[in-house]
């Protein structure tokens, strides 16, 4: 049977609810890893609330004694295993009653459930170590269980009438990765989603009394397959609707309990009926755990997480770091050991934080102005202790701006002082006007004034022209400076004018000297070049004279290369030029162009003349190039100017033999 009304209070923690009806925000994150919803959690600056760890030893059963293990070393609320010690929230001992276990627990929840908080209570221990009996109780037997214990005190109270309770109940079973509906046994499994409410379509039995919940409870248990007895995880869910019709307000809240399956790994040995598939997946699935409970405070910062690992974590999401007021009992049984790793897990799982949040639904408009009046004080509580931090910075603020204005109002009381002297002056003066004026006593009182008057105008006056000219004294002293530095930059200019004109007028001298020497050897360069030119002209006569010789020597040679004629026909001169170009004459016009000092001893005139013309011949050779009528001699061909070698030679020493 499904109640219409379970799901409109179903779980707080499912988004189907309405919200918007809610005048606190319950917006309760299914998974508090997920960032954007740790974000909104902070936005919504829900307190985070660690889990609340128990330790239940479970008494030997055997001798029914309570007598403690000798190995186990429990301290108040810490326990020693290896010599390591952890710490509970609190420990229950072999020889604590169980009831004390029941109330520790219950005493929690009443506070919690009629706020509207959701709670867990999950089991975790090793196999027999006492959790199932510690949720259900035995079955056998008149001991109920926390479970029962609870509906109770809690749920059915009888005393109130203002109060009404709607319960509704759901059981399920996961054995490694199915999960079946404890209520329903149909043995069909449902699906597990990933995503917002874990396992959908459970079946919820409105219960109306504590002997309904222990009937359905008795029934559900009976549905697990003894093949699934200690590998099974138990699920029941209370669902409470608190009706206050005090304030006019419902509180919708939720009680999971969770009996784990044992810790222990499984063996072919101790599963022997389970596949080695099974017993894998089985093993696997107790390792994801553990490592989500070890890993998990450290993961709820960095957002990473391990939920999706196996079936059971993705249920467990709801629960660890969920939005629930979550209370972990680590169940162990003192007589076998094996529990280490259970007690360390329990107390890894202290460091867990979850987000609860309250859940209610309707407030009337009394109860919300009273919520109102309650914010409004918060407020202005928050507003007065901004006020006095202000106030205290404003005293700081003060005590330093205390040294600073000591400093300006030492200025303003010597300002002070000088206003008392000048007042001070004035009165003398005046005093000494009043002498005046009393040193003529003849004159009458109006009088007095009135020449009292005019000698005030007189004195303001010639203050007036006193001013004036102090002023014109000022200007006069201002313009003088001023002229005093324009003649100051002027001298200064003038040096260095004096210092340019200096050194201008010794670049003219010294050019003036360059001209000079230009011109003097621009007249001897002139000299030089009239006598070469007058030594040109000269030879070019010379050169035609030869050139007649030359052209009648040819028409002779023509003449005598017929047979019977010789040379000797020829006039003397020209035979002394036939001569010439014999090798003893061109003898001497090599040595002749070595010296010209060794022609001289020639005795005959007109060889001397001819020789010394030679001489000057061969030493001007460089001048002026061959000519095609000296091609014919043995003579080195001389091009070029060499002048050096260029003489000035006096006429007189050149005597052309026929010159013009
Ligand atoms: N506090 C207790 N008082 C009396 N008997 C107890 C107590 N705790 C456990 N027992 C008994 O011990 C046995 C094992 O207990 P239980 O089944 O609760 O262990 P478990 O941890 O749930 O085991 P499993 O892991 O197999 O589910 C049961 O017979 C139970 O009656």
């Amino acid at each position: 049977m499904n109640w219409g009304f379970a799901s409109s209070f179903a779980s707080s923690s499912s988004s189907k609810n309405s919200s918007s009806m809610r005048t606190i925000p319950s917006q309760t994150p299914r998974n508090h890893h997920q960032k954007t919803q740790q974000q909104q959690k902070q936005q919504q600056y829900i307190e985070p609330v660690t889990i609340r760890t128990l330790l239940k030893v479970k008494p030997n059963i055997a001798n029914n004694t309570k007598i403690k293990p000798k190995h186990l070393n429990i301290k108040e609320s810490n326990i020693v295993v290896s010599n390591n010690e952890y710490q509970f929230d609190s420990i229950f001992d072999v020889d604590s009653k169980e009831t004390e276990f029941y109330d520790s627990i219950t005493d929690n929840l009443i506070d919690d459930i009629s706020k509207g908080y959701n709670t867990t209570i999950m089991t975790y221990g090793p196999t027999s170590s006492g959790k199932s009996h510690a949720l259900f109780g035995d079955p056998d037997s008149t001991n109920d269980g926390l479970i029962n214990h609870i509906a109770d005190r809690l749920l059915f109270p009888q005393c109130e009438d203002n109060l009404k309770t709607l319960c509704s109940i759901s059981m399920w079973e996961l054995y490694i990765d199915k999960v079946y509906d404890l209520l329903l046994n149909n043995g069909k499994p449902l699906k597990v989603h990933v995503h917002g409410d874990h396992i959908r379509d459970l079946h919820q039995i409105h219960v109306t009394s504590p002997i309904e919940i222990k009937d359905t409870l008795k029934n559900g248990y009976k549905n697990i397959s003894p093949l699934h007895h200690s590998k099974s995880q138990i699920f029941v869910r209370f669902e409470v609707q608190c009706i206050d019709r005090k304030d006019d307000v419902t509180r919708c809240s939720s009680i999971t309990f969770i009996d784990l399956c044992g810790s222990d790994l499984l063996t072919k040995q101790n599963a022997s009926k389970l596949s080695s598939d099974d017993i894998k997946k089985f093993n696997q699935m107790i390792y994801l755990l553990q490592n989500l409970i070890k890993t998990l405070p450290e993961e709820q910062s960095t957002n990473s997480s391990h939920f999706k690992d196996s079936s059971l974590n993705k249920i467990l999401m709801d629960y660890l770091g969920g939005d629930t007021k979550m209370t972990l009992v680590v169940a162990i049984d003192g007589n076998t050991g094996g529990y280490e790793d259970a007690v360390k897990l329990g107390a890894k799982a202290k460091l867990i934080k979850n987000y609860p949040t309250m859940n209610k639904i309707g407030l009337n408009a009394k109860r919300k102005m009273d919520l109102l009046v309650q914010d409004m004080n918060v407020k202005e509580q928050n507003y007065l202790a901004k006020i006095n931090l202000l106030q205290t910075e404003i005293k700081t603020l003060k005590t330093e701006n205390d040294s600073t204005t000591n400093s300006t109002s030492n200025s303003l009381e010597n300002a002070l002082q000088e206003n008392s002297k000048l007042k001070l002056q004035l009165e003398s003066l005046q005093q000494i006007l009043g002498t005046m004026s009393l040193a003529n006593p003849s004159s009458s009182n109006k009088n007095e004034m009135n020449e009292h008057d005019e000698l005030l105008k007189k004195l303001m006056s010639t203050c007036e022209d006193v001013a004036n000219l102090q002023l014109s004294v000022d200007n006069g002293k201002h313009i003088n400076r001023k002229l005093k530095k324009q003649i100051d930059a002027n001298s200064s200019k003038e040096d260095v004018f004096e210092t340019m004109n200096s050194t201008l007028l010794k670049q003219i001298q010294n050019q003036e000297k360059e001209l000079e020497e230009l011109l003097t050897a621009n007249a001897s360069l002139q000299i030089e070049f009239e006598n070469l030119r007058k030594v040109s002209n000269s030879r070019k006569e010379r050169i035609t004279h030869l050139e007649k010789i030359l052209k009648d020597l040819q028409n002779h040679n023509v003449q005598s290369s017929s047979p019977g004629k010789s040379p000797k026909h020829l006039p003397s001169k020209l035979a002394t030029k036939v001569d010439s170009n014999s090798p003893q004459n061109h003898s001497l016009f090599k040595t002749s162009s070595k010296t010209s000092s060794s022609s001289t001893s020639n005795s005959n005139s007109n060889l001397n003349a001819n020789t010394s013309w030679s001489v000057r011949k061969a030493s001007t050779a460089t001048i002026t190039s061959t000519t095609s009528q000296d091609s014919h001699t043995a003579r080195p061909i001389k091009r070029g100017i060499n002048l050096h070698s260029v003489r000035v030679v006096s006429e007189s020493t050149i005597v052309p033999e026929h010159s013009p």
